[in-house]
């Protein structure tokens, strides 16, 4: 997303001031200079640009820094006070029972979305179900079906009633026995009147308890009119942004949300149901700051971990700790990573690794790279006995040999396994020695729910196991 290069060209200007107690209005008027030039080429409003370098700029030169703040501290602190005024809250979705309609224009990412809210309230113990009213994309009903079964969650629809309505009205019927209906609507590739007439019929018979708007991250000014139409028509009570994971410039769809006075439910950072994740502005201005968003990475690890624990109860992760290190353990960490979501977005809420730490330092394929590694493992892995998977270290060639023809993979790639099982054994120790406080809470809260610190702290290294 572009809105990202807002951290990287920021913190560059703010290096500028280290070392320095106080500030000229020259830096101030830099770093302003520095924040306008990123939101605009993000797509964010002109006018909300200048309202938020004003209000920066007044803060930094009238109010006094608390003694002994560095300079670049305290601008930081305006700045990301600022930001988070600027998008404010998170929409509010009480863990109950509900009924959300999403509505959007044709791709913005409706029926994806409503499968990964699906999974996320599933995931917070309620029963959720999907209902599918799209008959105009041909596809959609099969689209949405798939979606919903990889969530594993409820869904309703027809392929062979033509009427929206109708199904919505039977939808809700027949999944009465779930806590959070989710309707999804049709999208089309204008705001014509007849998609507006269908929404606000579906509406009618639906009752939601709040309406969220589905945009794309892609889209510039034009999520403005969207919005207010969208909001019009049915009451717009928050926002779902899809496709942060692209490079999206972003800035269009917060600058609609805050025309409209509503908010941001969720994000949508990939394709999968599980990637997803509550919008919780606090972390998500610290991450676009490259502060580190330890609260979001805490929740999915913790989620990981969980859904580890849910299939291997037989796991013991005290035996890792104590050095052996089998491969059973190293399946174990890249599964639970691998929930987690892509390598790169866990990095970037890790202080120190994100946007300006060591990811940085890495060519931009690398992560790619990495996930590949992380799968062709998983293929071998599930050609080995378990013996072998216990023992690693015992594995000889014409073990590998035979690995080899059934995973399908080249020999290559099985020796380079065992040896980064071999790496992954060596530096597990060393990092639980070398984090600093807030990673090695982390980590404890991680070993006590059944991970283990190698994992994560080794995905980080240059060196280190998966870098
Ligand atoms: N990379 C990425 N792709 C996404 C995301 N959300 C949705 N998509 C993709 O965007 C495309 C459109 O998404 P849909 O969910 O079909 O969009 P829709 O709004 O339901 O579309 P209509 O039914 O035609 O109105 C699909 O290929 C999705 O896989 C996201 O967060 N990241």
């Amino acid at each position: 997303m572009v809105l990202d290069d807002l951290g990287s060209s920021l913190r560059g200007t703010l290096d500028k001031l280290r070392g320095k107690s106080r500030i000229s209005e020259e830096d101030v008027e830099e770093v302003v200079k520095e924040i306008q030039r990123s939101l605009l080429q993000a797509d964010v409003d002109v006018s909300l640009v200048m309202e938020l370098s004003d209000n920066i700029k007044q803060r930094a030169l009238e109010e006094e820094p608390p003694s002994g703040t560095p300079a670049r501290d305290f601008v930081l602190r305006i700045v990301y006070e600022e930001l988070v005024d600027l998008i404010g809250d998170s929409t509010e979705l009480p863990l109950e029972e509900q009924t959300i309609m999403l509505a959007g224009l044709q791709g913005s990412g409706k029926t994806t979305s409503a499968a990964k809210m699906a999974w996320w309230f599933s995931k917070k113990g309620l029963r959720p179900a999907v209902i599918q009213t799209d008959t105009f994309r041909p596809g959609a009903y099969d689209q949405a079906k798939q979606m919903a079964e990889r969530a594993e969650v409820e869904f309703y629809g027809d392929p062979d009633n033509d009427d929206p309505v109708d199904i919505a009205r039977k939808g809700l019927e027949a999944t009465e026995d779930a806590d959070v209906h989710i309707v999804d609507t049709a999208g089309r590739h204008a705001l014509e009147d007849d998609l507006i007439d269908e929404i606000e019929e579906i509406e009618r018979v639906v009752d939601p308890d709040v309406s969220l708007l589905v945009l794309d991250a892609a889209i510039g000014q034009g999520a403005k009119e969207q919005a207010q139409q969208f909001d019009e028509s049915v009451g717009i009570g928050g926002v779902v942004i899809t496709k942060l994971d692209g490079t999206a410039k972003g800035g269009g769809a917060l600058t609609a949300v805050n025309e409209t006075d509503s908010s941001i439910a969720f994000l949508g950072t990939g394709e999968e149901v599980q990637d997803i994740e509550r919008f919780e502005p606090e972390g998500f201005i610290s991450r676009l700051l490259g502060m580190g968003d330890l609260g979001s990475l805490v929740e999915r690890v913790e989620r990981a971990m969980e859904e580890t624990q849910e299939e291997e109860e037989d796991w013991d992760p005290e035996d890792m700790l104590q050095g052996q290190f089998t491969l059973k353990d190293m399946k174990k960490q890249m599964d639970a990573m691998n929930r987690m979501g892509p390598l790169d977005q866990v990095m970037d809420m890790i202080p120190g690794f994100g946007g300006g730490g060591l990811k940085d330092q890495l060519p931009d394929d690398a992560m790619d790279v990495t996930q590949e590694r992380m799968r062709s493992f998983e293929v071998i892995m599930d050609s080995m006995t378990d013996d072998e998977m216990e023992n690693p270290r015992s594995v000889g060639q014409s073990q590998v040999e035979r690995i080899a023809r059934g995973s399908g993979q080249p020999e290559e790639k099985i020796r380079e396994l065992l040896q980064q099982h071999k790496m992954m054994e060596q530096t597990l120790k060393q990092f639980q020695g070398g984090m600093d406080g807030d990673m090695q809470r982390m980590m404890k809260k991680m070993q006590q729910q059944g991970g283990g610190g190698g994992g994560m702290g080794g995905m980080g290294g240059g060196g280190g196991p998966f870098g």
